[in-house]
């Protein structure tokens, strides 16, 4: 099975999930990307069922609001009740890479409020260790430099992403050849390099639920108690 076809399976089995829960007052967290899109067109034959939603990326409102799907803004909503969205890696701790998008900041602040946050991604997500794909970092344009050199401090070679601008106005640099063993310590001590906005590590706030398309199936995976960080 192709893997747009593994992405359109997962994104079935969310909706199947998130539908029962919908109703009057319901406002959905939603995701950036091509997995995240599949969800959005599904969600849009429900719309009628709730409220609206609230999107990572002005990406994500467009493709919302083609579909008749109202879109708030954050700051106007009390309680996101479930958040579905892509990865870029995921682990058996439901700790997450996002970012191949450039969204991961709107994507991190949404799950973050996110009562539940459901990660839809097919098989080539699923590693043992992350880092393999390298990881965003979303950054005030005028540090890029400094930041690119605490980062190689850190054991990384940061690349400028060319000719991206986040939604909020950065720059992105993709850190290669980092094997992150630590999750959580890693996606604190990057926070703490002055003029980062946000990595693109998930795992203070990992998936709680990570539904992952396989050849043989919808694999329906739940957070583990305890982190994979000693
Ligand atoms: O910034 C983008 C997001 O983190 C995406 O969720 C991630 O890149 C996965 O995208 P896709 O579903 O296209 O593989």
């Amino acid at each position: 099975m192709d893997q747009d076809s593994l992405k359109l399976k997962v994104a079935r089995a969310a909706l199947d999930i998130v539908q029962p829960g919908l109703e009057s007052g319901t406002v959905l967290g939603i995701g950036t990307g091509s997995t995240a899109n599949m969800f959005i067109d599904l969600l849009g034959e429900v719309a009628h069922l709730f409220d609206g939603a609230v999107a990572s990326s002005e990406a994500s409102a467009e493709r919302l609001k083609s579909h008749n799907i109202p879109v708030y803004d954050l700051n106007a909503v009390d309680r996101i009740s479930v958040y579905v969205d892509g990865a870029d890696e995921c682990n058996e701790a439901l700790q997450l890479i996002k970012g191949g998008g450039a969204a991961l900041t709107r994507e991190k602040i949404v799950a973050a409020v996110a009562k539940e946050f459901i990660c839809i991604a097919d098989e080539s997500k699923w590693v043992p260790v992350l880092g393999a794909f390298p990881l965003p970092v979303e950054v005030i344009p005028m540090a890029r430099s400094h930041v690119a050199r605490e980062i190689v401090k850190l054991g990384g070679d940061p690349i400028l992403r060319e000719g991206v601008v986040t939604d909020n106005g950065n720059v992105i640099l993709d850190v290669y050849n980092f094997s992150i063993a630590q999750p959580l310590a890693m996606e604190a001590r990057i926070n703490g390099i002055v003029g980062v906005v946000c990595n693109g590590l998930f795992a203070l706030r990992p998936a709680d639920r990570l539904l992952l398309g396989t050849a043989d199936g919808v694999r329906d995976l739940r957070r583990p108690a305890s982190s994979l960080d000693s």
